[in-house]
C-alpha cells in the first residue's frame, strides 16, 4: 500500500487524543460522524464538479489538477470516516486486493445467482 496512506492512518488513530482546538481532524471526530459524512458528500459533489468542468474544457491542465485536489480531499475524508468507526485505507485496500482479477461483470452476475 502507498506510504502516505499508512502515514495519513497512523496520524488519523494518533488525533484521537488530540484537541479540536488544535487539529481539523480531531475537530471533525469531535463535531461527530454525522459532520464527517456531511464532507465526504460535499467532497464528493465538489469532485464530480471538477469532473464535469474538465470534460468541457477538453482536458485542460489546470482542470485536471482541479480534479486531482477535489480527489485528495475526498479520499482524505473516506479515510477520516474510516478512522472514526476504527478501521483504515488498509481495509479498503485488501477489499481491492481480493476483489483483483475478478470481472466486475462476473462479480454483479455471482450476486444476483
Ligand atoms: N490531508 C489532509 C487534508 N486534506 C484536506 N484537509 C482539510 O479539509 C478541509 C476541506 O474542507 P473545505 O475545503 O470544505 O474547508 P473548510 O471550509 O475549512 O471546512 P468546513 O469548515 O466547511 O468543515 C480543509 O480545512 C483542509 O485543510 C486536510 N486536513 C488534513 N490532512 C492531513 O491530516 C493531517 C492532520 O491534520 P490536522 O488534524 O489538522 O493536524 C495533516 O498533516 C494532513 O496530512
Amino acid at each position: 500500500m502507498s506510504d502516505i496512506l499508512k502515514q495519513i492512518d497512523a496520524v488519523l488513530e494518533a488525533r484521537k487524543a488530540d484537541t479540536p482546538e488544535s487539529s481539523y481532524v480531531a475537530s471533525l471526530y469531535d463535531k461527530g460522524v454525522e459532520k464527517i459524512l456531511k464532507k465526504v458528500a460535499e467532497e464528493a459533489a465538489e469532485t464530480v464538479m471538477a469532473a464535469k468542468d474538465l470534460q468541457h474544457s477538453n482536458g485542460a491542465k489546470q482542470d485536471q489538477e482541479h480534479l486531482v485536489y477535489e480527489i485528495a480531499d475526498l479520499w482524505f475524508h473516506t479515510m477520516v470516516l474510516l478512522a472514526s468507526q476504527n478501521l483504515s485505507s488498509n481495509d479498503v485496500t485488501a477489499e481491492l486486493q481480493r476483489r483483483f482479477g475478478l470481472s466486475g461483470h462476473d462479480e454483479k452476475a455471482s450476486r444476483s445467482e
